[in-house]
């Protein structure tokens, strides 16, 4: 019988992608256009406080091409504390020249697929970092969302569980070629969101994004069990360069 790996959660998250509408922003006053931007940054920098108190964390990156215009992803120990982030930024006077693309909620997952007999990984201090993560200031961001295979002979979840952990393995063995170029944060969505997992990847060179994501294609797990859905790439948008970014 195939039997469910045991997942440990920790943060809930929050992808909250916005287009910025232009042409409204272009006929706001001056006034209206700076009052929006000092607002945003100063919820930016109330976010700061909240992760130099290691209560949470987040990212915001602008994105490329067409598909959205800015990424906010929030990290917090609780679902109702991303709900009043989202309530507080959809309030705002910046979010009146916006428009929702796509959001994802789900929570930061590790599954103990690489667990040892006798390991109580929760007592692990690395894993219980590893589940309230300090997102890393780095220049590019990769996120999308993704499932396992459920057909036919493909089924990922008709599989005896030590083939999902030798898949996994193999999986974890490409990963660790990438250690300090590529961070990847992996939340579970059952239940919260239409897709199974997202996966958001930071890199300080770009071209490691495309690598890493490409040499996973040829591992057993994504080739044969691996579905996704769309990728959002983009660039860091630090606080500082808010105002850059907006001026019309
Ligand atoms: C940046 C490198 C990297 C590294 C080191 C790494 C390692 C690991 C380990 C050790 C484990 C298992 C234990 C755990 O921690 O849960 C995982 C788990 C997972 N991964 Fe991963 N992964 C990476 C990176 C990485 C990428 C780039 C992707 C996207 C795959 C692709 O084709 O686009 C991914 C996906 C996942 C998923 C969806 C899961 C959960 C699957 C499940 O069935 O539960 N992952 N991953």
């Amino acid at each position: 019988m195939p039997e469910a790996v045991e997942t440990m959660d920790g943060w809930y998250c929050l992808h909250d992608l916005r287009t910025i509408d232009w042409a409204k922003w272009k006929q706001a006053t001056e006034q209206e256009r700076e009052q929006a931007t000092k607002e945003l940054q100063s919820m930016l920098e109330s976010w700061e406080e909240v992760a130099e108190a290691r209560e949470g964390s987040h990212a915001f990156y602008s994105i490329m091409g067409q598909k959205a215009d800015i990424l906010l992803m929030i990290l917090r120990p609780t679902m109702q504390e991303l709900g009043e982030i989202e309530l507080t930024f959809n309030k705002s006077k910046f979010a009146e020249f916006t428009k929702p693309s796509y959001s994802y909620v789900s929570v930061v997952e590790l599954s103990k697929y690489m667990t040892k007999e006798g390991e109580v990984p929760e007592e692990n201090p690395g894993v219980r970092a590893r589940l309230k993560p300090k997102l890393p200031d780095w220049e590019h961001i990769c996120f999308y969302p993704m499932d396992k295979r459920r057909e036919g002979n493909d089924n990922w979840y008709m599989l005896p569980f030590d083939e999902r952990r030798q898949l996994m393995y193999e999986h974890s063995f490409t990963g660790r070629k990438y250690a300090g170029q590529v961070k990847q944060i992996i939340t579970g969505s059952m239940g919260f969101d239409d897709w199974e997992w997202s996966v958001t990847l930071f890199a300080k060179d770009v071209l490691q994004l495309k690598k890493i994501v490409y040499e996973m294609r040829f591992d057993v797990v994504s080739a044969r069990y691996g579905e996704f859905g769309k990728f959002y790439v983009g660039n860091i948008l630090p606080i500082e360069k808010i105002p850059a970014y907006l001026h019309v």
